[in-house]
């Protein structure tokens, strides 16, 4: 396995070993002992899958109290994904990272608690699945505007398909800074 770091301090990139042979592959998609090598040594206690299509863009979404950490990848399709550091006192508040997860690269993107999370869909469709830390609590479910212009995250898309709640997300200005002391 290969473990790559972003420009976020603790949003790591893994590339599981993928075993391939005639009659398709085998990965291991977590192995605690093996991403606890990587410093990641989280208890995971909710899966998650959903299905998109082609220019939907589901996020900026946090959870606070109780935030989630999450190991997120794509098993069809492709996605830009992003993580923006939200938490109060981080030398890289503010800052996002984007990464590209696809059936073809395989990749995952660990994401730790105190990150807003997000991706859009570049390809027809993708089924994304990830892993939590927390359970969800609806009452605790948060975001954070797709296009907030102090974040400038480059999405690969213009004009995304949102949902009627991600279309009415606060901008990170407009979150009161006492209710985002995640660390
Ligand atoms: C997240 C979640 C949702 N739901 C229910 C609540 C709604 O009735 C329905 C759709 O929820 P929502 O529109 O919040 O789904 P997404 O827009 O995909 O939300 C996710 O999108 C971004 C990318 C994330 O990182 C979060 O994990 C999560 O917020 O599923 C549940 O029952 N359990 C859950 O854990």
């Amino acid at each position: 396995m290969r473990c790559y770091d972003t420009s976020l301090p603790g949003v790591k990139i893994f590339e599981p070993k993928v075993f391939e042979d005639r009659r398709g592959f085998f990965m291991e998609t977590w192995n605690a002992s093996r991403y606890a090598e990587w410093g990641i040594s989280a208890d995971f206690v909710q899966d998650n899958l959903s299905l998109s299509a082609r220019g939907i863009l589901r996020g900026l979404h946090y959870q606070q109290p109780n935030p989630q950490g999450k190991l997120v990848y794509v098993l069809l399709g492709e996605v830009f994904d992003v993580a923006v550091d939200i938490r109060c006192g981080s030398p890289t508040f503010g800052q996002w990272t984007g990464v590209s997860l696809s059936q073809q690269n395989r990749r995952q993107l660990y994401i730790p608690e105190g990150f807003a999370h997000g991706f859009c869909v570049v390809s027809e469709m993708a089924l994304f699945a990830y892993k939590c830390t927390e359970s969800y609590l609806p009452a605790n479910d948060k975001g954070i505007c797709w296009n907030d212009p102090e974040l400038n995250i480059q999405w690969p898309i213009v004009e995304p398909t949102l949902s009627a709640k991600d279309k009415q997300q606060p901008q990170l200005k407009d979150i009161p800074i006492e209710s985002l002391r995640f660390i």
